[in-house]
């Protein structure tokens, strides 16, 4: 089922709980086959984005186009997107088979057309021997594949999901996003997933959207938005950075590039302040002038070849290559 990828933009978009804003005046445009993740802290703004995207919020300034389409206005079953949701909202007392053909039934689509359409998308998120089981028979892992068979039916041009993993152990949320990740390429639609965690994010996303304060912080492919960020705020949230003011500014820098060697040796003196086995790399956290605080992701043959411990002088060292200036 390719369906033709089509672009989604958001232009001005604003969401306004009486005197709270929620959303303030954001532009993006999705590459219209991508997988775009919005990422950020409680409170965001992210959950209201994507509800105005399926309609289920309405829009209080701004628009949002498909295909160049203004459906800002349109009911959610008219935008030629669907929604997954975070408990998957599945009827309890109708069947899988039932439950996925549900939308269609709606549409006043007729018994056979539907049961083959249903069965169609089961095959696809891998569920056919489940047709007949009642939603409560199934485990989290399936119970998600059938909500997205569920949303998949309406064949979108955009499939929204918000904090589709967060109902399951850590074991299966990895695994489901891999099948997510493949899932939205075989469709070759775009998707748009709402999470809190950058894991999650830099794992599935093309491209990543970090919201802070009801505002895009910064935007583009994950790597980028990992390795170079712009601000403090990004630095810090999307984690393995230190973020240190220099005499010219404010750096980030990856804590994997930043090297421990002498105290004479360094660019910078420090102290070691703890040290934190992690398996394959010792975080190494030490305090420089200044009162700042630098973690440096040593791997582990390297730092027992040379161990460290609290209170240690040590030297660090960097490439400046390395280091991203920030903007705020
Ligand atoms: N129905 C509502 N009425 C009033 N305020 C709301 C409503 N929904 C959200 N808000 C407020 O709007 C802001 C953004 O909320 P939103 O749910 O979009 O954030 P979020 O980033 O998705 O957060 P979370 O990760 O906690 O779900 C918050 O300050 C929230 O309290």
């Amino acid at each position: 089922m390719n369906a033709v990828a089509q672009d989604l933009e958001l232009v001005s978009v604003t969401k306004r709980y009486g005197a709270t804003v929620a959303v303030d005046a954001i532009n993006y445009h999705f590459k219209p086959d991508s997988y775009t993740c919005l990422l950020g802290p409680s409170g965001c703004g992210k959950s209201s984005t994507l509800r105005m995207i399926a309609g289920h919020e309405s829009v209080s300034d701004g628009s949002i186009l498909l295909a160049g389409r203004d459906i800002s206005d349109l009911p959610p079953a008219k935008r030629g997107t669907a929604m997954m949701f975070q408990n998957y909202a599945l009827f309890p007392h109708l069947s899988v088979l039932d439950n996925v053909a549900f939308s269609l039934k709606m549409k006043g689509v007729d018994s056979a057309a539907r049961k083959s359409q249903a069965h169609e998308m089961l095959e696809l998120v891998d569920l056919t021997a489940l047709a007949d089981r009642m939603p409560d028979q199934l485990s989290g892992g399936q119970q998600q594949r059938v909500a997205l068979a569920r949303a998949l039916i309406t064949r979108p041009q955009v499939l929204l999901l918000d904090e589709p993993l967060s109902a399951l152990d850590p074991f299966l949320r990895i695994r489901m996003r891999s099948e997510l990740r493949k899932l939205q390429k075989e469709l070759g639609i775009g998707f748009v997933h709402v999470t809190h965690g950058q894991d999650e994010a830099l794992a599935l996303a093309d491209d990543i959207i970090v919201m802070n304060n009801a505002v895009i912080e910064q935007a583009g492919p994950a790597r980028d938005v990992f390795n170079a960020p712009k601000t403090r705020f990004v630095a810090q949230f999307m984690g393995g950075h230190n973020v240190i003011a220099l005499p010219d500014g404010h750096f980030a820098i990856r804590t994997d590039a930043v090297g421990v060697t002498s105290a004479d040796a360094g660019l910078i003196e420090a102290q070691v302040t703890a040290v934190e086995y992690q398996g394959t790399h010792v975080s190494l956290s030490s305090r420089i002038t200044g009162d700042q605080e630098v973690t440096a992701l040593v791997p582990d043959d390297t730092f027992f070849a040379n161990p460290h411990h609290p209170g240690d002088r040590i030297g660090l060292h960097w490439d400046a290559k390395n280091l991203h200036q920030l903007t705020a």
